[in-house]
């Protein structure tokens, strides 16, 4: 029997599936959208967040949707995958894969992806291929009649729960007026931003995004935090802006307060310090952030629960072998995330609902941003009790709205920013603003 095979653009040859979906346009196209002054150990949300939406269509007319960071540099490398991928088959997400490795071939940087130093050394090749990657899922089940849940090995829960994501904030961006959350600088700020949240979602679980105040005014937070919600599970990430002896001294004041400590330390080796004396478990985003750094934090026993985020770990496939190796580890597994629009919402709600040990509330940035800004047809996706139904229509169940996603396209290219930069954006009011951590 002989195998068809279809060329790419750059002339490489790939098996064509005998049930092909040919891979016939790619539209990539970055978007801004209203974000508020949120702040963090490196600065502050400046007044737009970036993305990308990927569209793949097929040779047949379906199209798949996915979303990631809106940084130029990452944007260039999209554009350049995507010109690899035409003519490939959906199916074959190996194939893909590769393309995307070969696409960057001649590209040796790195970063420059919207994560603001939040994140670093994780695969490029892993990041650009997310969006395709969970584009490719969304054909694949519409073309099946199945969600994309039923794609990772069907849904074990029908609802993903999210935690309240609090942040310090300033009222609003300066000179513009207060925006509808005005406000949290100190513990009472948070506690009035906390019931607000919770009020409009039902979240059942609370993470603060610490790394802006020296360490005893957060404690002092999560305990206000504690008192006024006596229920809920609460985190504090601190984006890692503590030493080893700094972070050991908050997790004795947090001891029977957290239910886990994130990224109190930089590095694999500072989080192991700190994991020794530690009660509560550790978690990260930072330290653990690609496969290669799997065995030396386990080795060392640095970290008890990862932070998966399809959008750094190569798609929603790569992030169910994160979850297996878990499991074989005993570490648990929560789920990360950056400012996002309702394609991610959608791919993050469909991993969890298939991934039985993610089974932390996962992370979202969803209420800071405005109801009506978004890329997707309203009301495809629904919040109920502080969690996402999990859709159930073929593909991701999102749809996109041509008329929205031009008019943050437009804002894109109004709004002048092209990559996420918070620590600049902050010393235009605090010139002598220090990103460096740990700080303290
Ligand atoms: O949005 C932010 O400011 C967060 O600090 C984000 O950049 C982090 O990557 C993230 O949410 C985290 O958990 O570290
Ligand atoms: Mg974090």
């Amino acid at each position: 029997m002989t195998t068809e095979t279809v060329t790419s653009p750059t002339g490489s040859t790939h098996p064509l599936s005998p049930n092909g979906a040919l891979i016939k346009d790619i539209a990539i196209t970055p978007v801004a959208f209203h974000d508020m002054p949120l702040l963090n150990s490196v600065g502050i949300h400046e007044p737009f967040a970036l993305r990308t939406i990927v569209e793949i269509i097929t040779e047949s007319g379906t199209y798949g949707l996915g979303e990631s960071y809106g940084d130029l540099p990452h944007l260039e490398r999209m554009q350049r995958a995507a010109a690899n991928i035409k003519g490939l088959e959906v199916h074959n997400t190996n194939t893909i894969y590769k393309a995307v490795v070969d696409s960057l071939a001649t590209d040796n940087s790195t970063g420059g992806d919207g994560m603001s130093g939040m994140v670093t050394g994780t695969s490029t090749a892993d990041k650009v291929f997310s969006p395709f990657e969970v584009a490719c899922l969304d054909i694949q089940g519409k073309l099946a009649g199945v969600p994309v849940s039923d794609l990772l090995g069907g849904r074990v829960r029908d609802t993903v729960q999210y935690s309240a994501y609090l942040f310090y904030k300033w009222g609003g961006h300066p000179s513009e007026p207060d925006d509808e959350y005005g406000p949290a600088l100190d513990p009472a700020g948070l506690v009035k931003q906390a019931h607000r949240i919770i009020d409009e979602y039902g979240f059942k679980a609370i993470k603060l995004k610490g790394g802006v105040f020296p360490p005893a005014q957060e404690v002092e937070a999560i305990k206000a935090l504690r008192t006024e919600f006596p229920d809920l599970p609460l985190r504090l990430d601190p984006n890692a802006a503590w030493t080893v002896e700094t972070s050991k001294w908050v997790a004795k004041e947090l001891d029977g307060f957290v239910e886990y400590l994130e990224d109190p330390a930089p590095e694999i080796e500072g989080m192991a310090a700190v994991a020794k004396e530690a009660s509560m478990p550790l978690a990260t985003n930072m330290a653990i952030v690609s496969f290669s750094h799997l065995p030396p934090a386990i080795a060392q026993n640095a970290v008890q629960v990862v932070l998966s985020d399809h959008h750094f770990w190569g798609g929603l496939r790569k992030s169910q072998s994160l979850a297996a190796i878990c499991a074989t580890w005993g570490m648990r597994l929560s789920m990360h995330s950056n400012s996002h629009l309702g394609i991610s919402l959608a791919a993050m709600t469909h991993l969890a609902s298939a991934t039985p040990n993610l089974d932390y509330a996962c992370d979202t940035h969803w209420p800071w941003k405005r109801r009506d800004e978004d890329v997707v047809v309203e009301g495809a996706l629904k919040w109920k009790d502080g969690g996402v139904v999990v859709p159930t229509a073929p593909g991701l169940g999102v749809e996109l709205d041509r008329a929205r996603l031009a008019k943050l396209h437009q804002q894109y290219l109004n709004c002048g920013l092209r990559k996420r930069d918070d620590t600049t954006y902050m010393r235009k009011f605090q010139p002598d603003f220090s990103s460096k951590i740990p700080k303290w």
